[in-house]
This record gives structure tokens, C-alpha cells and sequence, in this order.
């Protein structure tokens, strides 16, 4: 127990180095600004030399003051004591005092991984760990951890009982939370593992996958700004909700470079939320879609001309749908790509009429260069070729695949009678409905068959900006500003990623992996996932194949998290259960926090579910004070959302089992889980990630009869 004065005493004491913090950090925004003044006024002088140096100076004043003016909220975290009696803290940011004394370290430098590491086992030179909570550039809570009680000088005080467990029974809000406070051993190895290669991190739910490999995007960022901060950092989550969830992490630790997408959005102008069921989302994400793609590619165009017929001088010129055919298949020999060689079968169509005109002995038939600049004039033979040969969108081919004639044909061979039939079915009704996330990486896989028309470059604008979009000026060690203009500047389709993170990787399909790999090829990875969460039920050979593929031969850093920072041990139990009776074996996560209160399930008549859901829903609200979701069955989701109205605000989501991937809700109701976990392909999967969503209340509610 710490008495009150020592807890008082210790807590001014943080609170005068935060006072130093801050007022130091108010000197150096008044320098930066004054420098981007000063900068600025240059502009008038006029000489090259001079505009060059204004630039610099603007530039490098501009970077550090909007770093100096970011969000810093809890701006100092952590505090060291070393044997050696030296004192660091930790913060979000490296600040320097006046005569270079380090005032904070930032949490990403090497100095602070002991932060994270020390243990009492291992304490790496630390005597007391302290965890600092601050408010409002106010104090408000310390907790210490004595790592090396022997090296303790007497009179060192120890406060609090635990940073950990005080930042985990807190409410959360809508959003995700950093945790640079609070990063334990095994999460930091992995948030540091090399910036090359592959980085792989597994462990069950709630061990803190998703929060590691944001993390770790931000401290690549801070390792190597130049190279990470050009060439950008993509990050691949499984939905919409769960992107919109995350969102806020990286902007926390002061990082707003990273590219954030759903596998729904990862196709330029186009987006999808809506989920195939398992059987059909197994079907369009196996490697064999690529075949049945690769056929529709080559086809003629629906309802596009049979033949062409053409007077000339008299002869009436005609090539029938065979020909033409003909001239398509020999155009696209060799995997050419249809939208990049238009020309060539514009020129054989040209051959093959000049030919036939030859052959009918035309009269006055001049050279063939002269007889194809005559035709080529003619209005109605243009229109010939764009309807015979147009430039196709992606979207435009995958729509033939709603027709079930010429689904058939490109699937015949490739896939089964069932999985063609799941197909029609699916397709019936993609121009009422839209299209699914899993048709996204098909649009992606159809755009590389396809290719696009050559464009002759534009020229870079800009002498000062290079490739990957780091100023040559640039020799300031925050190059923050410089990665967020690169990143604004990117196009729509950048593929040139420095670094790709994909979370929830589980639930990649393999022609999701090439779609994913096609925006990483001379990229390093972050993968992080938990097969036990799969929701796929396709052929794991040749997902793994797709996934090795993508990710190619670099070398592999492989990490495994084993603790639950999320559920209570109560609700992790009733989950625990669940994907046992898959695997029986399974390591599973520990959960470290009890909560004393144990998940509730509700069996009512089904005449009862609508009327029993809402007092559930309305029990939960009351009794956590953060966010509640409401899982349901992916069919049932917009029934249950009917039910609860606009109850709970911005603090209820209600999602399908599948939106609830990577998910976490203080409260969970989970509507219908018998009918989750009666899908023969992954039901049990999926059960146990939406069982392992909350933090302090579960209630499970099943109809009977
Ligand atoms: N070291 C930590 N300190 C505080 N909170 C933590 C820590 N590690 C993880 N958490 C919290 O635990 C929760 C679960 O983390 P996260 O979502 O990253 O887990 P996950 O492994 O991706 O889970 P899942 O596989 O179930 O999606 C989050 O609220 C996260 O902030």
C-alpha cells in the first residue's frame, strides 16, 4: 500500500518535468513558426540560390511546427530509473531541452525499448519501471513496477499496482486505442522485428495482433522515414467497420501517412461491404477464378457485331464472326493484354479486308497503306471497331459472368456443376445487389488479364521532388510532412508500397493474395493473424500457395503473442469452450483479467427473439458505459437492426458475424449463435470470433422450438 503523501509527493514531482516538457515544447513551436516567417520573407530576394535556401527553411520550419502542434495527449508516458541512477522518460515524441538534455526519449528510439522489455527476471539495467497517465497536460495517475529490488536505493518509493491491468479495465470508445504505454515484452520484439522481410505475428484473439502491426507501421516509420514514409505503408484489414475502427491508432502516435484499405476497397473507384456466404466466397476466391477469367478476357463482346461488311469502290467487303474471332485470338497470343493491343487487331482487320479486296480484284485498288488510311476515315467502320473491339472496364467483364450461358463456357472444365451453379445463383443478382467484397480482388485479377491503354507520361513538375516523394532539400531528420504530401500525391492505383501490413490475414483468399501482392512486389510485410478465426472454407493448400506466392521469398520473422488483453476470463472461457470442440488441442491465449461477472445466455420461444433482443441490448447499454455491439447472423443483420431502432446511438453497431472480424465492443449481444455455428464450412470458426468481441458483457440469445 503507498500512502498518500508519497503518492502526492511522487505525482508533483512528474508533474514539474511535465511543466518543463511542455513549456519547452512551447519555445520550440514559437522557433518553428518564426523560422517558416523568416523563410517566407526570402521571396522577395529573387536568385535561385536564394529561393532554394527559402525552401529549405520553409520547408523543414513547417515540419517540425506541425509536428510540434499535434495531438499530445498523454505527451510523456513513462519514466526509467537505471541503476546506473540516470532518468529516462518515455513519450510520444524525442524533446530536448535547451542545453541538448534529453527531456523525453521517444518511445520508438532504442534507448526506450527497455521500456518494454524489462522484466524482474531480466530487468536490462532497470531498477523502476513508472507508467505516467496524464490529462490535459495534468497528471493523474502513476503506477510502478520495482524490476530490480536489490539495486533500489532505500528510499525509493514504489506507487500504484499496475499499469496494465488499470489501462485494461477501463471503457473503450468507438475507436481503437494506442498502447505505447502499456506494450508488454513479446508485443515490442515483434513491433521492433527487422524493417525487411517478412514479419509474422499469430496468437488467439484479443493478444493484441492488430495493435502490434499498427504499431509497428508507425515505428518503421520512425526507423526509417525516407524509405517507409516514400514509398508509403498500405494497411489491409478485412472490412469496412474494421478499418473504420482502426482508423485513429496511427494518427495517435503522430503517424497520418499510412494508406488504410478494406479488401473491398482495394480497387480503384470501386467499393463493396456486402459478404458472399462461404460456399460462394470459397468458390470466387480460389486461384481457379483466375482461369475462368482469363477465358471471359478473351471473349467476344456480348451483343457485339457478328460480322463486318464494308463497301469499297463498288465491292462489298465481309468478314464473318469467325475471321473476326480469328483476329482476336491472334492479337491476344501470348498472354497480350486486350485493352494494349487494340491497335494490333485494328491493324488485322485492316490486313484482312485489304486481302479480300485484292482477292476480288477490286478495280483502281491502290497500295495497302493508302486503301487502309481511306477506310479508316470512314465513319461507320469506326464504329465497326469500337463496338467489336472497345475498351473494356473490369466491371464491364465481370458482368458477363451474370449471363449463365457464358458462365458455363468459362467455367467448363475449371469448376464443378456445383460450384458453377453457386455461381448463376450469386450473379443473379450483382446489378440489383452490387457487387461483394470477394468480386473486388476478381475486378483487380481482370484488370491485370486486361492491361490498360499505354499513356505517354507526364512530366514531374516538380525539380525538387524525387522518386518516392522525399525531397531532395530534405535533410531534417522528421520528414513527416514531406511523407504526407508524397502520400496525398499518390495515384489512385499506387502499387509501389515500401511496406504492406495485412490484418486479420486469415481470412485472405488466395485471389485476394494476389491482389494484395500487386500492390507489394519490392515490398517488406507485416502479416498478422489466427487461422483458428478463419472464416474460409476453400482449399488450404492453395491458399497457403497464393499467400507464399505474394509474399515470395523473403525471409520469414515469425512471432506468437499468448496473452488476451481483451476479454474477461468469463467471456474467453465461454469462446474457449466453443473452438474446442474443433480443436480439441488448440494453445489458447490466457485472458488476464476477471471481471467476477459471468456471460449471460438467454434461450427464448422464437415468437420472443425481437422483444428479448431489445431488453438485452438495453441491459448491456446500461451496464457498460462504453460501446455495445450486437453480432447476428449475416442474413438476419438487417432484421435485428430494424428491431433496435436508434437505441444506444453512437455507442451500438450492429454487424454480421463476418463485420465482427478484429472487432471489440465493451458489451456484446450475439443474436442466433446456434444458427452461426450450424454453417458446416467455418460456423464454429465464426462463433468463436464473435464470442471473443467483448471486453466486460456477453449475452447470448438463441431461439427455441
Ligand atoms: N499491451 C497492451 N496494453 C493495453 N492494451 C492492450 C495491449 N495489447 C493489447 N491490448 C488491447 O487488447 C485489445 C485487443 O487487441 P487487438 O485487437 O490488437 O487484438 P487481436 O489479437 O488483433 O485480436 P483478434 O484476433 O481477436 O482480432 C485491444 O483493445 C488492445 O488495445
Amino acid at each position: 500500500m503507498t500512502d498518500q503523501t508519497t503518492l502526492e509527493q511522487e505525482i508533483a514531482a512528474e508533474q514539474r518535468h511535465l511543466d518543463r516538457v511542455y513549456a519547452r515544447l512551447a519555445e520550440l513551436r514559437r522557433a518553428a513558426a518564426r523560422a517558416e516567417r523568416d523563410g517566407y520573407r526570402m521571396a522577395g530576394v529573387g536568385t535561385f540560390g536564394a529561393l532554394v535556401e527559402r525552401d529549405a527553411m520553409v520547408f523543414h520550419a513547417a515540419q517540425r511546427r506541425h509536428l510540434l502542434d499535434a495531438e499530445h495527449e498523454g505527451l510523456v508516458f513513462g519514466r526509467l530509473d537505471l541503476r546506473d541512477r540516470q532518468v529516462l522518460h518515455v513519450g510520444r515524441l524525442g524533446v530536448r531541452g535547451d542545453d541538448a538534455e534529453t527531456l523525453v526519449v521517444d518511445w520508438r528510439a532504442p534507448a526506450a525499448a527497455a521500456f518494454y522489455r524489462a522484466t524482474p527476471a531480466e530487468p536490462l539495467g532497470v531498477v523502476r519501471r513508472r507508467t505516467i497517465s496524464s490529462s490535459d497536460e495534468k497528471v493523474t495517475r502513476i503506477e510502478d513496477d520495482l524490476l530490480d529490488p536489490e539495486a533500489a536505493p532505500p528510499d525509493m518509493p514504489v506507487v500504484g499496482d499496475g499499469a496494465l491491468l488499470a489501462t485494461l479495465s477501463r471503457a473503450t470508445g468507438r475507436g481503437m486505442r494506442d498502447i505505447i504505454a502499456t506494450i508488454q515484452r513479446e508485443q515490442d520484439e515483434a513491433i521492433r522485428s527487422p524493417g525487411s522481410g517478412v514479419t509474422i505475428v499469430s496468437g488467439g484473439p484479443g493478444t493484441g495482433k492488430t495493435a502490434v502491426a499498427l504499431h509497428r507501421a508507425a515505428y518503421l516509420l520512425y526507423a526509417d522515414r525516407s524509405r517507409y514514409g516514400g514509398g508509403g505503408i498500405l494497411v489491409v484489414g478485412p472490412s469496412a467497420v474494421f478499418v473504420e475502427y482502426i482508423a485513429s491508432v496511427l494518427p495517435s502516435l503522430g503517424e497520418e501517412t499510412a494508406t488504410l484499405h478494406s479488401l473491398g476497397s482495394l480497387f480503384p473507384g470501386m467499393s463493396a461491404t456486402r459478404t458472399d456466404g462461404p460456399e460462394v466466397a470459397a468458390v470466387k476466391g480460389s486461384l481457379r477464378m483466375r482461369r475462368v477469367l482469363e477465358r471471359a478476357a478473351r471473349e467476344a463482346v456480348p451483343d457485339g457485331p457478328q460480322e463486318l461488311r464494308l463497301l469499297y469502290r463498288g465491292t462489298l467487303l465481309r468478314l464473318e464472326r469467325r475471321e473476326l474471332d480469328g483476329i482476336r485470338d491472334r492479337a491476344l497470343h501470348r498472354g497480350a493484354r486486350r485493352n494494349e493491343v487494340r491497335r494490333v487487331g485494328f491493324d488485322g482487320v485492316l490486313a484482312a479486308l485489304y486481302a479480300q479486296a485484292r482477292r476480288s480484284a477490286v478495280s483502281g485498288l491502290p497500295e495497302q497503306r493508302a486503301f487502309e488510311d481511306e477506310i479508316i476515315e470512314r465513319p461507320e467502320f469506326r464504329e465497326f471497331l469500337k463496338a467489336w473491339w472497345p475498351r473494356l472496364h473490369p466491371r464491364h467483364v465481370l458482368g458477363w459472368l451474370a449471363r449463365p450461358d457464358r458462365l458455363h463456357r468459362y467455367a467448363a472444365g475449371i469448376l464443378s456443376r456445383a460450384e458453377i451453379g453457386l455461381l448463376v445463383a450469386a450473379y443473379r443478382s450483382l446489378d440489383v445487389e452490387g457487387l461483394t467484397v470477394a468480386d473486388i480482388a476478381l475486378l483487380d485479377e481482370l484488370d491485370a488479364l486486361l492491361g490498360r491503354p499505354v499513356r505517354p507520361k507526364k512530366a514531374n513538375r516538380d525539380p525538387f521532388q524525387l522518386a518516392g516523394g522525399v525531397r531532395e532539400l530534405s535533410t531534417f531528420g522528421e520528414r513527416q510532412r514531406a511523407a504526407r504530401a508524397a502520400a496525398r500525391e499518390r495515384p489512385e492505383d499506387y502499387r509501389d508500397y515500401a511496406h504492406v501490413v495485412v490484418d486479420e490475414s486469415q481470412d485472405v483468399s488466395p485471389m485476394q493474395w494476389r491482389m494484395v501482392g500487386r500492390r507489394g512486389r519490392l515490398a517488406s510485410w507485416t502479416v498478422v493473424g489466427d487461422p483458428a478465426q478463419t472464416a474460409w472454407t476453400g482449399d488450404q493448400q492453395e491458399l497457403d500457395r497464393a499467400r507464399d506466392q505474394a509474399l515470395g521469398r523473403r525471409r520469414r520473422h515469425r512471432f506468437t503473442l499468448s496473452t488476451n488483453y481483451r476479454n474477461s476470463a468469463e467471456i474467453f472461457a465461454v469462446a474457449a469452450a466453443e473452438i474446442r470442440r474443433l480443436y480439441p488441442d488448440l494453445e489458447l491465449p490466457s485472458a488476464v483479467r476477471s471481471t467476477g461477472v459471468e456471460p449471460v445466455a438467454l434461450h427464448v420461444p422464437a415468437a420472443e427473439l425481437a422483444p428479448a433482443t431489445v431488453d438485452a441490448v438495453d441491459a448491456v447499454l446500461a451496464e457498460v458505459a462504453g460501446t455495445v455491439g450486437v453480432i447476428t447472423p449475416v442474413p438476419r443483420r438487417d432484421e435485428v437492426a430494424g428491431w433496435l431502432g436508434d437505441r444506444g446511438g453512437a455507442r451500438l453497431q450492429v454487424v454480421t458475424s463476418l463485420q465482427a472480424k478484429g472487432m471489440e465492443y465493451d458489451g456484446v449481444v450475439l443474436v442466433c449463435p446456434g444458427e452461426i455455428r450450424a454453417d458446416p464450412g467455418s460456423g464454429v470458426r465464426t462463433l468463436y470470433v464473435a464470442l471473443s468481441r467483448a471486453t466486460q458483457r456477453l449475452t447470448t440469445i438463441d431461439p427455441t422450438g
